[in-house]
C-alpha cells in the first residue's frame, strides 16, 4: 500500500509498506478493548486538557490501555519545531493525526489534546482513519469564559499585542459542524464531562463498561 504518495511534503520513493504480522482485531482480542482517537479540539481554556486527563483517569483505572497527547507537552518535543502561523498548525495537526494513528494500530486510546483550530485539518486527521475510529470533541466554551479563566496569561499577552496569532483573538477558530460530541465545559462541572465521553465510549462498544 502506498502512502501519503500525493503529500508536497513525502519524499518517499522506492518505498514499500510492511504489513505488521498483528493487527488491531488481535490486540482487541488480547486488550479486551477497542482502540480509538478521541479528538479534543477548542479554544485555549477550554478545558481539553483537563477533560482529556479526567477522562485518560477515569479509563485507566477501569484497566483500558490509554495516552494523552497534548498541544503544550508536544510543542515541547515532536513539534518544538513549529509556531503558530496557519501553516505550523497544519503540520502540527498532521504530525498528530499520523501519532494517533500508530496508537489506534497499537490498540490504544489515544486522548489529543489540541486546539486544532481548521476544520481541514482535523477532517484531514479524520479522514487517515476508519469513520468509527475518530470521535470528535468540541469542548465549547465561550471566548469570555477561556479569557476570564486564562491560566496561562496567554489571552491578556495575546491582547496587548504581546503575542500574535492568537486563536480566538487574532488567529481563526473554525468551529466543528457536526462532532460526535459538543460538550459545554464552559458551564458543565467536569465530572459530567467525563460522563459524556465514557458513555459514549461504552455505547460505541470501544469499552464494555466504565465504573461510576
Ligand atoms: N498563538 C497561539 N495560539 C494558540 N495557542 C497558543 C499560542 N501561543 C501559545 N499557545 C499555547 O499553545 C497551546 C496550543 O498549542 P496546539 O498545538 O494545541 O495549537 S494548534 O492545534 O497547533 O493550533 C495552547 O495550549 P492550550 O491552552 O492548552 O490550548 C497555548 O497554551
Ligand atoms: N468543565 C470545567 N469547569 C470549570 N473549570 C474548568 C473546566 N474544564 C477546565 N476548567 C479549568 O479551566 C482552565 C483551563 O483548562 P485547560 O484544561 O487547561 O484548557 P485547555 O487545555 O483547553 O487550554 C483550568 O484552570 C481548568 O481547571
Amino acid at each position: 500500500m502506498e502512502q501519503n504518495s500525493k503529500s508536497p511534503l513525502s519524499k518517499a520513493t522506492n518505498i514499500v509498506w510492511h504489513q505488521s504480522s498483528i493487527d488491531r482485531e488481535a490486540r482487541f482480542q488480547q486488550r479486551g478493548h477497542r482502540s480509538a482517537i478521541l479528538w479534543f479540539t477548542g479554544l485555549s481554556g477550554s478545558g481539553k486538557s483537563t477533560l482529556a486527563n479526567a477522562v485518560n483517569v477515569a479509563l485507566h483505572k477501569d484497566g483500558y490501555s490509554t495516552y494523552v497527547l497534548d498541544g503544550d507537552n508536544i510543542r515541547h518535543g515532536l513539534c518544538k519545531d513549529l509556531g503558530f502561523s496557519d501553516l505550523d498548525r497544519e503540520e502540527n495537526i498532521r504530525r498528530i493525526g499520523e501519532v494517533s494513528k500508530l496508537f489506534l494500530d497499537a490498540g490504544i486510546i489515544v486522548l489529543t489534546a489540541f486546539v486544532s483550530p481548521f476544520r481541514v485539518d482535523r477532517d484531514n486527521a479524520r479522514s487517515l482513519v476508519g469513520e468509527n475510529d475518530f470521535i470528535e470533541i468540541y469542548c465549547s466554551a465561550d471566548l469570555g469564559v477561556c479569557e476570564t479563566r486564562d491560566t496561562k496569561g496567554l489571552y491578556a499577552k495575546a491582547r496587548n499585542g504581546d503575542i500574535k496569532d492568537f486563536t480566538g483573538i487574532s488567529s481563526p477558530y473554525e468551529e466543528p459542524e457536526s462532532p460526535e460530541l459538543k460538550i459545554d465545559t464552559g458551564n458543565l462541572e467536569i465530572d459530567q464531562c467525563v460522563d459524556i465521553v465514557t458513555n459514549l465510549l461504552v455505547e460505541r462498544k470501544i469499552i464494555s463498561k466504565i465504573s461510576k
